[in-house]
């Protein structure tokens, strides 16, 4: 197994929150989203990783290096779209940034940068304290991707970010995952992205990761079932997540095998339902 990202026990704490302790590791080729209401600690964790915070306790491994050891040589690989990584550069044009961040490359590619600038209609000339917040997510975006990358870690990245401009960052990012040897792992709250792009779902909630699942593999196990009636068994169930009453309906997380025992105990099965994936969350989030 080819991993990218181990993270041993990590841990940060603020005033009045803390992230961890994690555990967690991520294959090369995979996408993973991270997902989590509002303050979850999703953008910490991000931040953790590419060392823009330290960690008061853990290890982060990225593809086997130690950052603190070999940062260069890690941040080569990464790309990063997040809050606020270019504020420090405001008086910078956007050519003046992409100037000063292709220096910090080696792979970077300045025909791919052109193309990118061109592809999401932005002004180059423009300063980048007077780029619009959309804007400036897409030249984070495009200067994340115009060093050819390994990983990319993306906080938000289509946040604020125009409907046709979010359409070609979502085509951009599956053609990066053409390549088996290519990861992301991206913090989101668009359903659309995590639909079209992501493989696996990494749920933080309070700054614990509540779960981690094979996206296509849960969305096919949960599903609301309308029944006959219901059997007296499936009432203390924990396969079993909610029970309705007229019509007859339950909510599990099982649903291949409650169905096979269902059709042995000649219950009809009127109706079955697959749960959309913020439903699915809802009912992990309240266990
Ligand atoms: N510099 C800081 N000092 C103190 N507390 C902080 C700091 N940065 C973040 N926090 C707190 O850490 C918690 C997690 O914040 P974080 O930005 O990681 O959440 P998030 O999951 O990314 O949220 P969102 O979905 O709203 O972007 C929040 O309660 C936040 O207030």
């Amino acid at each position: 197994m080819n991993q990218v990202v181990e993270i041993q026990s990590l841990e940060k704490r603020y005033k009045n929150f803390k992230l961890g302790q994690l555990d967690l590791a991520i294959e090369a080729g995979t996408v993973v989203a991270l997902l989590g209401s509002n303050g979850s600690g999703k953008s910490t964790l991000l931040q953790l990783l590419i060392k823009l915070r330290q960690p008061d306790n853990g290890n982060v491994k990225l593809f086997g290096m130690n950052i603190n050891e070999q940062e260069v040589q890690v941040k080569e690989r990464i790309g990063y779209v997040g809050s606020g990584l270019y504020e420090a550069f405001n008086k910078f044009t956007v050519d003046g940034l992409s100037e000063l961040v292709g220096h910090w490359y080696t792979n970077w590619d300045q025909a791919y940068y052109e193309m990118l600038i061109n592809r999401y209609d932005i002004n180059r000339k423009e300063k980048f304290a007077h780029c619009s917040m959309g804007t400036k997510k897409k030249i984070e975006f495009v200067l994340a991707m115009a060093h050819h990358p390994k990983l990319l870690l993306l906080d938000e990245p289509t946040a604020n970010v125009d409907l046709i401009s979010q359409q070609r960052m979502r085509e951009d990012l599956s053609q990066f995952m053409e390549d088996d040897q290519h990861t992301i792992l991206m913090a989101t709250h668009q359903q659309e992205e995590v639909k079209q792009l992501c493989d696996y779902i990494c749920l933080l909630a309070d700054g614990q990761i509540k779960d981690m699942f094979e996206k296509d593999e849960v969305q096919q196990r949960w599903a609301r079932v309308w029944l006959s009636h219901l059997p007296n068994q499936l009432k203390d169930d924990v396969r079993v997540w909610q029970i309705e009453e007229s019509p007859t309906q339950i909510v599990t997380n099982q649903l291949l095998d409650i169905e096979k025992e269902l059709k042995q105990q000649h219950i009809e099965i009127t109706h079955v339902k697959r749960l959309e994936l913020h439903e699915i969350m809802e009912y992990i989030l309240q266990s």
